[in-house]
């Protein structure tokens, strides 16, 4: 898969592709439907299969920290794309300029310029373009008039429900993670590379890698059977919390994992973080020791979980 970051660098040779458009954050079933169609197209028309996509999200640009927390950074989704059969992935860095641009320069310059699209396939909700005035009907005129097929997404839905990154940052939020886990087709996960914390954790024997979380904010929150998987895909059973640690006066969201039976350094390892089931939320302990008890009964009911003796 070629990943190509920004519009500055597309060259003529990208010119002609089946593209669809969005966030795709999580790459959830919904998103995994509308790429399986869009790679069926893309053989039929002997076209390379493009998704456009934007970094930072538009709510993040405009919204900042407040934006919603995010599902999956760049780097998860752009494995995920790659293993459902995207052939090129266009990263838009979404700033002031390119919001600025409009409906009419956004089809005109991009779409048709320098991708010369064929086949497009976008929600019937999507709006683009400064002030978002562009339409899906703005599409398909635009379609008819430079020469390509504009197609809605038929809505993908689990029990009568259209499967959306919003509804799954709900469920997460919720610590309904069976049903974030099922809108997305695979288990919640949460990457990072392995941070050196303030070693208390040894202290009160559970010894912690602690995942430095990219986002200021967490879809999750609370305490979690896990599983971690390092880059040669070794897994390690454990439990992890997830939050600002109030007991210890933390302040910054962290991803602190106990490993069960590990005794390795992992500092500087890329890891995955499989979140398997919700055990409790996060909370304050009166005490170092009162935090401890809890972490060991937390320890035993994850190896119950995943049936890890
Ligand atoms: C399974 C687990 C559950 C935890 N639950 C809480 C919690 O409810 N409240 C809290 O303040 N900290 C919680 N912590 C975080 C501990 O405060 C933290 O791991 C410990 O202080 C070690 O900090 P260190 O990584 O800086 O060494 C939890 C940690 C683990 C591994
Ligand atoms: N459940 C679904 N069924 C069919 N198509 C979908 C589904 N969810 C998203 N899509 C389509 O996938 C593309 C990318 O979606 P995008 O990530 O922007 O939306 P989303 O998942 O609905 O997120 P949000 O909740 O933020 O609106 C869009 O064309 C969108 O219409």
């Amino acid at each position: 898969m070629e990943l190509i970051r920004g519009i500055h660098n597309l060259r003529p040779r990208h010119r002609r592709c089946v593209l669809t458009i969005g966030n795709f954050d999580g790459v959830h079933l919904g998103h995994a439907e509308v790429i399986k169609s869009l790679v069926a197209k893309g053989k039929s028309m002997n076209l390379p299969v493009t998704v456009m996509l934007f970094e930072p999200q538009p709510q993040e640009h405009f919204a900042g920290d407040r934006a919603p927390a995010r599902i999956s950074l760049l780097r998860d989704k752009l494995r995920r794309l790659q293993a459902l059969g995207v052939q090129r992935v266009l990263c838009v860095s979404f700033n002031h300029r390119f919001a600025e641009l409009s409906s009419e320069q956004f089809i005109e310059q991009l779409l048709v310029q320098k991708l010369g699209v064929k086949y497009l396939v976008v929600g019937d909700d999507f709006c683009f373009g400064k002030g978002r005035k562009g339409s899906f009907d703005t599409l398909m005129t635009a379609g008819r008039q430079h020469g390509f097929d504009v197609v809605p997404t038929a809505s993908f839905k689990l029990a009568s429900q259209r499967v959306s990154s919003t509804l799954i940052r709900q469920a997460l939020q919720q610590g309904d993670l069976n049903l974030a886990n099922q809108m997305l087709g695979y288990p919640y996960q949460i990457t990072g590379r392995i941070a050196h914390g303030r070693k208390l954790g040894r202290t009160i024997g559970f010894p912690t890698a602690n995942i430095l979380m990219k986002r200021k904010v967490a879809p999750v929150n609370g305490v979690f059977a896990v599983e971690a998987i390092d880059p040669q895909g070794q897994r390690y059973p454990g439990v992890a919390n997830v939050g600002v640690r109030p007991t210890v006066a933390g302040n910054r969201c962290q991803l602190e994992v106990h490993l069960f039976d590990y005794e390795g350094d992992l500092y500087g390892e890329h890891m995955q973080v499989l979140l398997i089931e919700h055990l409790r939320q996060e909370r304050a302990f009166e005490s170092l020791d009162a935090l401890k008890n809890q972490i060991f009964k937390d320890a035993e009911q994850a190896r119950r979980l995943l049936s890890v003796s």
